[in-house]
């Protein structure tokens, strides 16, 4: 169902290209083979059998593709850790030592190597089990060798789990203090092809070829960024003479690469603005009577000025294509309705795409009383929508006697058909692909509805910057007024009962609390045992207090019943899973309560904070957990209690975990990027996309001379695109 976030943005990056090709006259000229195409088994020191194993290995089949290889890391053959200062504290070491006591033990796959490894200050364990065998062979007692890796402690010794380990070489005949460290693996090691030997082949091939390595970028850009031509770049990325010349060769190859993909999103917005009609909506009275009449608070000047944007995107004749960034509770589904009220007018129908029934219903239920007052209707279509109705539903869809439907995906369907799309709001954007989203353009013919895409997940500038450059962005960033920031702790299990404690005075005070345990699939039985348990332990220790539970197993009507019996206050406390999770809006509960909230993910402590503080009152989010804590786990919570703001979490949050783990596993893959790291990269990432912006300006098409580089960069990526495309698929 889902399309995953690799493929989105390989569809998006080739969806580009191909929309530009025709914008590219230059292209002409290229297309010819190079010496980066040749095969690497034609390497001299590769033959037959290495390729393979690189091939299968790493994915190097061409020379280009070794090229790009680049190191993880480098080691400075200065700098060595004494063995006896090793700490906890040491994520990785660099050692030299002598080895001793190579002891290889045991049969088959339980085989084991172990050695020591001393210094003057003092000794460690080495241990490997993969390869053990081939490791040993390696090995020489007595002699000296640069070991470098992870210590654990076992029992009251340090000792290093399958360590990268090297002959040492006395410094004087190295050609370079700054050696490069390669990806390997195992069966690479086993062919011959360990750093050390990737490097070896490294070199044969940058003698061979780097005469040949072109620019990939204009001169103009070149001087004004001040950046490394490109074959200096990519020698001293692999053999960097100091640390100097390995600055600048990073530097310029993070730029291209952020670049290259700034320029690919940006082509696709200025062929879709170009290209895509969208309807017009210029005035706009339903909209004012709302506004005038119904609408029950003063909208914020970013709500405003969001409105305002979008207005503006609604009568420019095309198609709009807007993201929209706010904070939890920064009041986006009215916006979104606002937006809706632009196409009435044309008699275009809207539709609002959630990611879960709760909310569908939710928006539905929202939204329902502003249509009623307008004369309009409304409806609501999710899986569960009953069979007799949907047919009635689709019918009156279809002849336009709808005029906003909200739902799930069940409205991607091909039978929903409309009369007229003008606008879709989709919901929480990340849960659907982007092909998804093309689904719904697709509804009309001859012409594309508004897009407007919402999401809450505060995402990182840098990471929003990569997913949805092609998209224009509204931010809304201020609350509503007399919102009071939410207060948060965080508490030991072992204070549970002051916690109680304070749940029952918030009670008595007419609030309503949320308590939510984690879920993650691996352990789920173990999980509903948690939830369950701590249903019963809220049940007795509140025997007068009415409780829900809510958990993703139960049927759709039972979750509809139990939010419902909470959002009426009927009941005070309620246990769920993360189901409540995104965008449930109940003002009146004022403190949330996240049971083993080191098992959750910085933006997801966001959101579920988020579901309280939506009312006037001051209100509470407590972060439960045992005492043991790993580093990471303490470092989220201590963000969490620092600060509300959801875009210096989502950076925190980017930080710790590294773009490819961004909101889950779906959108790992669509950062893949080589070398540029967008937790640390945002500023050569922003100056890459106003560079590409700038040029495009000018030359929108790409058709002057001096740009030819970069349409003959971009074929290359698109033809690379398509091999890794028909991969995936
Ligand atoms: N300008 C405003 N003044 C007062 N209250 C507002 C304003 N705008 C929205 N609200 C109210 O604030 C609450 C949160 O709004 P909404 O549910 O739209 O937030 P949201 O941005 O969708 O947040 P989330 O992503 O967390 O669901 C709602 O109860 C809404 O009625």
């Amino acid at each position: 169902m889902e399309q995953s976030a690799e493929n989105n943005i390989q569809n998006k990056l080739t969806d580009s290209n191909q929309e530009s090709q025709e914008t590219a006259p230059n292209s002409k000229k290229i297309n010819q083979k190079t010496v980066f195409d040749t095969k690497i088994e034609f390497l001299k020191g590769v033959g037959g059998l290495r390729a393979e194993v690189l091939q299968k290995e790493l994915n190097i089949r061409t020379f280009g593709d070794l090229l790009m290889h680049l190191p993880f890391r480098y080691e400075d053959r200065t700098q060595f850790q004494k063995i006896g200062l090793i700490s906890e504290e040491d994520a990785a070491v660099q050692l030299k030592g002598r080895l001793r006591n190579i002891n290889l033990w045991g049969e088959g796959k339980k085989k084991r190597l172990e050695a020591i490894l001393e210094d003057a200050s003092g000794e460690v364990k080495l241990v490997w089990f993969r390869g053990a065998g081939w490791v040993a062979k390696k090995l020489k007692e007595g002699h000296e060798y640069i070991v470098y890796g992870r210590p654990n402690m076992y029992g009251r010794n340090f000792s290093l789990a399958h360590p990268e380990i090297e002959l040492h070489i006395p410094l004087e005949k190295e050609k370079s203090y700054f050696q490069p460290v390669y990806h390997t693996s195992e069966k690479m090691k086993a062919k011959g092809m360990d750093s050390r030997g990737i490097s070896n082949l490294m070199q044969t091939l940058i003698r061979q070829v780097h005469k040949e390595i072109e620019e990939t970028l204009p001169t103009s850009i070149i001087e004004k960024q001040d950046l490394l031509d490109r074959r200096r770049a990519i020698v001293h990325i692999h053999f960097p003479k100091n640390t100097e010349w390995l600055e600048k060769a990073r530097n310029r190859l993070k730029f291209e690469e952020l670049f290259f993909i700034q320029l690919q999103l940006l082509q696709l917005k200025l062929v879709r603005t170009d290209k895509n009609q969208g309807l017009i909506f210029e005035k706009t009275p339903t909209l004012a009577k709302f506004y005038k009449e119904h609408l029950p608070f003063e909208l914020t000047g970013a709500q405003k000025r969001v409105v305002k944007e979008i207005h503006q995107d609604v009568q420019s004749g095309s198609q709009m294509n807007r993201l929209l960034q706010g904070d939890v509770g920064s009041g986006k589904t009215i916006v979104s309705f606002l937006i809706m009220l632009m196409g009435i007018d044309y008699e275009a129908q809207s539709c609002l795409m959630a990611p879960t029934e709760i909310l569908a219903q939710q928006h539905y239920e929202g939204l329902k009383g502003f249509c009623d007052a307008l004369g309009l209707r409304i409806d609501i279509l999710t899986g569960s929508t009953r069979t007799k109705a949907r047919r009635e539903m689709l019918e009156d869809l279809k002849e336009g006697k709808i005029h906003i439907i909200v739902g799930t995906h069940a409205l991607l369907e091909d039978r929903v058909q409309f009369q007229k799309l003008g606008i879709c709001v989709i919901d929480e954007q990340h849960r659907f692909g982007v092909a998804q989203r093309a689904k719904l353009w697709q509804k009309n013919e001859g012409f594309f509805p508004h897009v407007l895409v919402m999401t809450a997940t505060p995402i990182p500038r840098t990471l929003a910057m990569t997913l949805y450059g092609d998209l224009d962005v509204s931010i809304i960033d201020e609350l509503p007024a007399g919102r009071k920031p939410i207060k948060t702790v965080h508490k030991f299990d072992a204070h549970r009962l002051r916690v109680f404690g304070f749940m029952q005075s918030q009670i008595d005070l007419g609030r309503q609390i949320y308590l939510v345990y984690p879920l993650i699939e691996e352990s789920e039985t173990l999980d509903y045992k948690n939830l369950e348990d701590g249903y019963e332990s809220i049940r007795r220790a509140f025997p007068d207090v009415p409780v829900s539970i809510l958990h993703g197993k139960m049927k759709p009507k039972d979750k509809d019943f139990e939010m419902q019996r909470f959002a009426k206050n009927e009941t005070k406390i309620l246990v769920a899973t993360t189901v409540i999770e995104v965008g449930v809006n109940v003002p009146n509960a004022s403190v949330m309560i996240i049971e083993n909230s080191e098992r959750f993910g910085l933006s997801q402590l966001h959101q579920l904070r988020g579901r309280v503080g939506r009312g006037g009152e001051q209100s509470y989010c407590v972060l439960m957990s045992g005492y043991k804590l790993s580093k990471e786990g303490k470092k989220r919570l201590e963000v969490m209690v620092r600060t509300v703001n959801g875009f210096e979490i989502a950076d925190e949050d980017l930080k710790l975990r590294g773009a490819g783990d961004i909101a889950g596993t779906q959108q790992s893959g669509a950062v893949d990027l080589r070398i540029a790291d967008l937790a640390r990269d945002g500023e050569i990432l922003k100056v890459a996309r106003e560079v590409a912006q700038e040029l495009l300006k000018e030359d929108p098409k790409l058709e002057k001379e001096e740009n030819l580089p970069l349409v003959i960069t971009l074929e290359n990526i698109q033809k690379a695109q398509t091999i890794n495309w028909s991969r995936i698929s």
